[in-house]
C-alpha cells in the first residue's frame, strides 16, 4: 500500500517541538525567540504567507513583527530596515518574502541579512556551510529541510546506497536538496531543463524530488515501483470541472498516476507546503537558541 505522506501532521509536531522548546527557553534563559516577517507589495499569495508565518510565530510563543511595505519601496530603505533589524537584539530571525518588486535587486537583499539571522538559510555564508557538509551549523532553506524531515520518516536519517534524482536546480530548493541527500550519503543526480531523457532517468531513483514549477510534468510511468515521491511544485490550475473560474492546486507530479507506484509520495496541498513554514519557526528556534549559547531541539 502506497503511504500518503501527511505533511500537515509532521509539521503539527515540528511546531510542538519549537513551542516547548521557546517555552524552555524564556523559562530557563528568558529570551524570547523573535521574528521579523517583511513583504513588499501586496502579491495575494505572499500576503497569505507572510501572515500564516506571523500567525504561525505567535502559536510558537515567539516575539513576532510584521513590516509591510508599499510595492514601490525603493531598495534602499528596505536595505535600511534590514540593518534596523540586523541590530535589533529582541530579533533572531529575518525573513524577506520573495519574490520581490522588479526594482529590488533580491540578491542583494539576502546577502544583506546577517548569516546569524538569516532564517530562509539564503546567505552565502549559509549556501557554503551546507555545500561543505558543515550543516550542523547552517541554516537550512526551508522547503529543502523540510522534505529532507520527510525523507527521513520514511526511509531514516542514512540514505547509503540510494539513488536520489532532483527534478530542477534551484537556490532555493533544487540545490539545496540535492545538498542534503549527499550529506545522507545519497547518490545525487540534479536534472533540469537540458537533461536528456528524462523520464529514463526518474525511473533510477529510489528518492524523486519534483521541483520545477511545472504542473503534473512527471507522469506515473516515470517513477520507481517502491520510489519515495516528494512533489515540491505547487501550482494553481483551471478547474472548470468545480465550475466556471474554480481553479485547484497541483504539484508538479501527476499525483493520481504516481501513487500507485509509489512507495510513499507527498500530496499536494499537505505534503512538502505546511513543511515550509514549520522549518521557518525551527530555524528561529534555532537562532535564538545560538544567541542564548543553549543547544537547541534535534529537528
Ligand atoms: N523568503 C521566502 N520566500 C518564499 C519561500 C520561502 O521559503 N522563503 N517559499 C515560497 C512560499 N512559501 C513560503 O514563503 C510557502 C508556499 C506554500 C506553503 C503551503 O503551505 N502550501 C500549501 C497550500 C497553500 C494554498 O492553499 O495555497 C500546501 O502545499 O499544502 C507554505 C509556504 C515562495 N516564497
Amino acid at each position: 500500500m502506497t503511504d500518503v505522506i501527511d505533511g500537515k501532521k509532521v509539521a503539527e509536531e515540528v511546531v510542538a517541538t519549537v513551542r516547548q522548546g521557546a517555552a524552555k527557553l524564556i523559562a530557563e534563559v528568558g529570551v524570547t525567540p523573535g521574528i521579523a516577517v517583511v513583504i513588499v507589495g501586496k502579491d495575494p499569495a505572499s500576503q497569505v504567507y507572510v501572515n500564516s508565518k506571523s500567525r504561525k510565530a505567535k502559536e510558537c510563543g515567539f516575539h513576532s513583527v510584521q513590516h509591510e511595505l508599499p510595492a514601490e519601496t525603493p531598495e534602499d530603505e528596505l536595505l535600511s530596515l534590514i540593518g534596523d533589524l540586523n541590530a535589533d537584539p529582541a530579533i533572531h530571525g529575518i525573513l524577506v518574502q520573495l519574490p520581490l518588486p522588479k526594482q529590488i535587486d533580491s540578491a542583494r537583499v539576502i546577502q544583506a541579512i546577517s548569516p546569524d539571522k538569516d532564517v530562509d538559510g539564503f546567505h552565502f555564508v549559509n549556501v557554503g556551510k551546507l555545500g561543505t557538509g558543515e550543516i550542523a551549523s547552517a541554516f537550512v532553506p526551508c522547503t529543502p529541510a523540510g522534505s529532507m524531515l520527510l525523507v527521513e520518516r520514511v526511509r531514516g536519517r542514512d540514505l547509503s546506497g540510494l539513488n536520489a534524482v532532483v527534478v530542477g536546480r534551484s537556490n532555493i530548493v533544487g540545490k539545496p536538496m540535492a545538498n542534503l541527500l549527499l550529506a545522507a550519503n545519497c547518490t545525487v543526480t540534479i536534472a533540469h531543463s537540458r537533461t536528456h531523457d528524462l523520464p529514463a532517468l526518474c525511473r533510477t531513483a529510489d528518492i524523486l524530488v519534483a521541483a520545477v514549477g511545472r504542473p503534473e510534468m512527471i507522469r506515473g510511468d516515470w517513477v520507481k515501483p517502491g520510489a519515495t515521491v516528494i512533489d515540491v511544485g505547487i501550482n494553481r490550475i483551471d478547474a472548470p470541472e468545480r465550475g466556471e473560474g474554480k481553479t485547484r492546486l497541483v504539484g508538479d507530479v501527476a499525483f493520481d498516476e504516481a501513487a500507485p507506484l509509489a512507495g510513499a509520495i507527498t500530496p499536494v496541498p499537505g505534503g512538502v507546503g505546511p513543511m515550509t513554514i514549520a522549518m521557518l519557526m525551527a530555524n528561529t528556534l534555532v537562532a535564538a537558541c545560538r544567541t542564548a549559547g543553549v543547544e537547541p531541539p534535534r529537528f
